[in-house]
């Protein structure tokens, strides 16, 4: 063998990858998740899996963040992962997921906001507009008054 088959393969970099491949790795015996914008090969840890087969192919294919955070996985088992890594999300992957996230807060906020408004018996939300406008109307007065 010779010195330059022995030397070692450049990096490459990390290989991006897209959800419309991930998506296609959700099966038992060939599972990709996605943790924090890492996308693991985790197929041959799933028999080994101290959680089980079930849950780890319930999030194949897709992003298994929440899912990983909240079990409070150990030290260890992050380290796991470094041995299962295969590559990154894709950048724009990752800023379709952040997007989707800002607009489900905001929703939800504003389902959050509306239930309280009904909850309480009274539609506060509706007269939102119409405090702004008599608090304008006040101001204007104040003015002219000085
Ligand atoms: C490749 C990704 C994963 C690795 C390397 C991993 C590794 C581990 C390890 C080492 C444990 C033993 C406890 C610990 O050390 O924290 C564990 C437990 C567990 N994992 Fe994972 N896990 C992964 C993904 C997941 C996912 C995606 C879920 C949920 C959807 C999950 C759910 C659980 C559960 C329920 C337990 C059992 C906790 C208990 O009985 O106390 N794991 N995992």
């Amino acid at each position: 063998m010779s010195a330059v088959d022995a030397a070692p393969v450049p990096a490459a970099g990390p290989r991006i990858l897209e959800w419309n491949e991930i998506s296609k790795h959700n099966k038992r015996d060939d599972l990709w998740m996605v943790i924090d914008g890492k996308v693991y090969d985790t197929t041959r840890f799933l028999d080994e899996h101290p959680g089980g087969e079930e849950v780890m192919v319930e999030v194949g294919g897709q992003d298994a963040s929440e899912a990983f955070e909240e079990i409070g996985h150990s030290d260890d088992a992050r380290d796991l992962l470094k041995g299962l890594y295969i590559g990154d999300l894709s950048p724009t992957a990752k800023l379709g997921k952040a997007a989707t996230k800002v607009a489900a807060s905001v929703s939800s906020g504003a389902e959050a906001a509306k239930a309280k408004a009904s909850s309480s018996g009274f539609p506060f939300f509706p007269l939102v507009p119409l405090v702004v406008v008599v608090a304008f109307a006040v101001y204007k007065l104040l003015e002219l008054n000085s």
